[in-house]
């Protein structure tokens, strides 16, 4: 055939993002040799931006005009999407902003997200995930995503794949140094890892996913959407919107936790003042404020952990299939849970059943469906991992927004 049958698409001009510190740095070699061929096919335009550094997608997307825009697409890894993201819920206009359907090319390391998605549609991810992606992009459906909230005391961001404390976060982390291996940077450090893992120390609280708790959810998603529809707030960006209340700053007595009090969340706006307010109102939010602790239908486990790991995607990576039945907007997410008493040797044992998802078997991984959690280290060990990013170890609690997001998907 001389040309894809592209003729019926509507036109559009998107924003491509690109990292060109990405994995293996050949993200902008795939978008020229891989990305851009099937663009001009699909007729469609674009404006590329290189990231020249750290946080500067985010601060570009906070203040670029977006409206002459169809799609963002970005063509990197996690980390890059989760800056992006963050940087629409920081902008005045956030709630159009964040209904600009995104598009995901990998060209990172781990490619969660875009693994997760063409995992979902069916597609083999490992062969050729790009050239899948890039018809995702094309064909210009939408799919719905659901949005993490992690907030601590002072301050919140936004999840889109995982939160992770413990073995697997030190094997994200730990591994950036070895980002031009790719992937294998997983697999290398995993093995390394797991021959003599860490344990970390914690109150760990969560709210099972119950219907009677959705329900619950429901409601909280239900007011938040009416006083987003009725325009009760000023244009202020989201984290304004959802710590507006200033009224429990100050009576921070949450277990007398020295980390509650610590310095800032995660670098992602270190070079920004920090989101102005403190919590989420309660009546739209399943999260306690922070001098209140979590109510009675909560469980909570404390002790040592190998890992705590908070999944919202399938895959993280080809090596990491954390949550396999993770769906993309299914208001999930995925607690994974290895106790500090588990003999060593399992902890090598689940990552390896995890890179085929087959650790959900294994009678010493807890996985329960979740909708909210606390979590209290009771030691400033090792550094978060959300979304593949470090951000600073301290109490977090986390919930899921009450509005999605669209990613570009056929
Ligand atoms: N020009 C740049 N030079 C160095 N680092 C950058 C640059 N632009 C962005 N970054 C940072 O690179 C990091 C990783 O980006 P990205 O997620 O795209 O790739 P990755 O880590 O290899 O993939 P994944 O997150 O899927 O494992 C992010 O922390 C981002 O802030």
């Amino acid at each position: 055939c001389d040309r894809l049958p592209y003729d019926i698409l509507p036109k559009r001009h998107m924003l491509v993002i690109i990292n060109p510190a990405s994995g293996r740095r050949r993200a902008h070699e795939i978008f020229k040799e891989q990305v851009v061929p099937l663009l001009e096919e699909g007729e469609i335009t674009w404006e590329v931006v290189l990231s020249k550094e750290k946080n500067f997608v985010y601060n570009y997307i906070r203040s670029v005009d977006l409206s002459v825009f169809n799609n963002i697409v970005s063509v990197s890894g996690d980390g890059l999407v989760y800056e992006m993201v963050n940087g629409l819920l920081a902008r005045s206009d956030w709630r159009e902003a964040i209904k600009i359907p995104v598009g995901v090319i990998p060209g990172g390391s781990g490619n969660g997200l875009a693994f997760s998605l063409n995992e979902a549609l069916g597609e083999p991810t490992v062969l050729d995930c790009v050239t899948s992606s890039v018809l995702n992009v094309i064909k210009g459906d939408v799919q719905k995503k659901h949005i993490i909230l992690l907030q601590t005391v002072d301050d919140s961001v936004c999840s889109l794949s995982s939160f992770l404390w413990g073995v697997i976060a030190d094997i994200v982390l730990d591994s950036e140094v070895l980002r031009f291996l790719g992937e294998v940077r997983y697999g290398l450090t995993g093995t390394f890892k797991s021959l003599s893992p860490s344990k970390y120390k914690g109150r760990l609280s969560f709210l099972r996913a119950t219907e009677e708790n959705r329900v619950k959810m429901a409601r909280a998603r239900k007011a938040t959407a009416d006083r987003l529809n009725h325009n009760q707030f000023s244009n202020n960006k989201l984290t304004q919107y959802l710590y507006e209340d200033q009224s429990f700053i100050g009576s921070t007595s949450c277990h007398n936790n020295p980390l509650l009090h610590s310095t800032k969340f995660n670098d992602l706006k270190e070079n920004h003042a920090s989101s102005s307010g403190s919590l989420w109102k309660t009546e739209t939010s399943l999260l306690p404020t922070w001098d209140q602790h979590v109510s009675e239908d909560w469980e909570t486990i404390e002790g040592e952990f190998y890992v705590i790991g908070c999944s919202y995607v399938s895959r993280l990576s080809t090596y990491l299939a954390l949550s396999p039945s993770a769906k993309f907007d299914d208001d999930t997410i995925w607690l994974i849970l290895v106790r500090g008493h588990v003999p060593r040797v399992l902890v090598m044992h689940f990552l390896i059943a995890m890179r085929s998802g087959k650790h959900v078997n294994c009678s010493f991984v807890d996985m329960i469906p979740i909708l909210a959690f606390r979590l209290i280290p009771f030691e400033k060990k090792g550094g978060f991992a959300v979304d593949g990013e470090y951000m600073e170890c301290r109490p977090v609690q986390g919930e899921i927004l009450p509005f999605s997001m669209e990613i570009l998907s056929r």
